[in-house]
């Protein structure tokens, strides 16, 4: 039955122009430019294998005290790397025993997000760009892999893989990012003011750094 006064919608030809291009081929905007450098891992980055652990307790992606936050565990890789899993819970759906994929997001999001700590550089995500290549269901473990691509200035050029299966499986998700430097100010000047007090007064002098990712 058509409903009466609601235009029925005839849809646009759409572009294909994205649909095929490969895994290692970037847009514009994600395309690092002629001026950009290889990324250097600082010298007090932690080593290869080692475990990051979360940057702040109530971090969505990463924090123990989110119950239903992704809890991601991400690794140290060799160079600027990371590797990282995530465990699909119930309640992370889309659909019915599906990720969501806002989730799946998230979780490239932290991984990528957590290459710039090896950098010791503060930087947030101004661009994140997600192929979603297969369905992922509850229960199941997303393997991460990330890797800066190259830097320009403040502009950090990134990708990553999310596999199913175990970390040689299929991908099941890809992302291309550009996360931009920021200031510690960047956090102070814009978070509400109880977290920020309240994450600037722990004693412990490491989680205080890096609950805004600083070089404590
Ligand atoms: C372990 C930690 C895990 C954390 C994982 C989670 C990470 C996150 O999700 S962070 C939260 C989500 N992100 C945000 O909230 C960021 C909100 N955005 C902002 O605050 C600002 O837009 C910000 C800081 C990104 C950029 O603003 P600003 O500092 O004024 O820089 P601006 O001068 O506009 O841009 C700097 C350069 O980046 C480029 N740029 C900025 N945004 C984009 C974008 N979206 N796409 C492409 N290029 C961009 C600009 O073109 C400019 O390039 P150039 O130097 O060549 O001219």
């Amino acid at each position: 039955m058509v409903r009466p006064g609601r235009p029925r919608v005839r849809s646009a030809p759409v572009s294909t122009e994205n649909h095929h291009r490969d895994a290692h081929s970037a847009p514009p905007a994600l395309t690092p430019p002629p001026n950009a450098l290889p990324p250097v891992r600082h010298p007090d980055a932690p080593a290869p294998g080692e475990l990051l652990g979360s940057h702040y307790d109530d971090c969505f992606g990463c924090g123990g005290a989110q119950a239903h936050g992704l809890h991601l565990e991400a690794r140290a890789g060799d160079g600027v790397t990371i590797t990282a899993e995530f465990t699909v819970q119930a309640a992370h759906q889309g659909a019915p025993g599906l990720a969501h994929g806002g989730v799946l997001a998230t979780a490239l999001d932290e991984t990528l997000g957590s290459l710039n700590w090896l950098l010791r550089v503060i930087a947030v995500t101004g661009r994140l760009e997600t192929d979603f290549v297969r369905p992922v269901p509850v229960g199941t473990v997303l393997f991460l892999q990330a890797e800066i691509v190259a830097v320009a200035g403040r502009k950090i050029y990134s990708r990553a893989v999310g596999r199913i299966g175990g970390p040689e499986g299929p991908v099941a998700v890809r992302a291309q990012a550009l996360f931009i430097e920021v200031k510690v100010e960047h956090f102070t000047d814009n978070g509400r003011p109880e977290e920020i007090r309240a994450a600037m007064a722990d004693p412990d002098q490491i989680r205080r750094a890096r609950a805004f990712e600083v070089n404590p």
